[in-house]
């Protein structure tokens, strides 16, 4: 399956009634099996553009639209969010089975997948735990364990581990790419973090701002794996000094607005 973003435009009108386009004329496609990251200073409509594409949000013109599908039926998402919204009165299991209730599965199917995402994510262990008696680490892991249960055509996460301590996060960088090795599945990614997209995409789309609008489409040609190694370094501080120079002036903007 192919998902295409095509003349995407979104205005919304501000706390002062003025009209704000804060996305403009994005086109872009997710191929099948493509890690996509788009990153971009604050407020360039990074979030916007993923809840456009995960239909929570309509665009005010312009359509995404999913090729390669049975026309009868409707794209499965998996959806994580920065602050994973795991039911504080539901276990692990019963929190990572949540999707699969809501699509009518049997109790052996819901059974089967909560294990097999619950190891997947390394939780195994912990199919009773009650959120508030986990790590922060753990839950991003509950939340990506129930957005993978449902095995979905496309995974949208919006800064999953933004609210991670800097070594929690690199750990769970690592895990999510041994996780899409094993998925590979098309996944739509927002980050602001530049070393994050060139670790973790095939693709890293840079949106400027006022308006979000496409500023480049940089291929990272690296192995999915070991990018961190050093024989990828100077590779890696190459498109992390090219990002940067396209989101720098950006940035600086979005800084003195506050
Ligand atoms: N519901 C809304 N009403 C009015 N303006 C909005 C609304 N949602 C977003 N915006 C505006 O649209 C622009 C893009 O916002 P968005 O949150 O998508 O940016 P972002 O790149 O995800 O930012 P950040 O990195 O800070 O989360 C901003 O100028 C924001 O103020």
């Amino acid at each position: 399956m192919r998902i295409v973003v095509d003349q995407v435009e979104k205005r919304f009108v501000d706390s002062k009634k003025r009209e704000v386009t804060a996305l403009k004329n994005i086109n872009f496609a997710i191929e099948e099996q493509e890690f996509v990251v788009l990153v971009g200073p604050s407020g360039c409509g990074k979030s916007t553009l993923l809840n456009i594409v995960g239909g929570l949000l309509s665009p005010s013109s312009g359509e995404v639209y999913f090729e390669g599908l049975a026309s009868e039926k409707e794209p499965r998402l998996g959806i994580v969010f920065q602050e994973i919204a795991l039911f504080p009165w539901r276990t692990v299991y019963e929190n990572v089975v949540f999707g699969l209730e809501e699509q009518g599965a049997s109790k052996q199917e819901m059974q089967e997948k909560g294990r097999h995402y619950i190891e997947m994510v390394g939780l195994t262990g912990f199919e009773s735990a009650y959120p508030k008696q986990l790590s922060g680490g753990m839950r991003q892991r509950a939340g990506i364990a129930r957005a993978l249960a449902v095995e979905p055509d496309l995974l949208l996460m919006d800064e999953p581990f933004s609210a991670l301590d800097a070594q929690t996060r690199t750990l769970m960088q690592e895990e999510l790419l041994a996780i899409w090795s094993r998925t590979r599945l098309s996944t739509l990614y927002v980050t602001h973090n530049i070393q994050e997209a060139v670790y973790l995409a095939d693709r890293v789309i840079v949106l400027s701002r006022h308006p979000g609008q496409i500023k480049a489409e940089i291929r990272i040609d690296l192995p999915k794996t070991g990018r961190d190694q050093e024989e990828h370094r100077a590779a890696f501080e190459r498109y992390s000094n090219e990002i940067w120079q396209l989101i720098r002036h950006d940035a600086q903007e979005a800084l003195k607005e506050g």
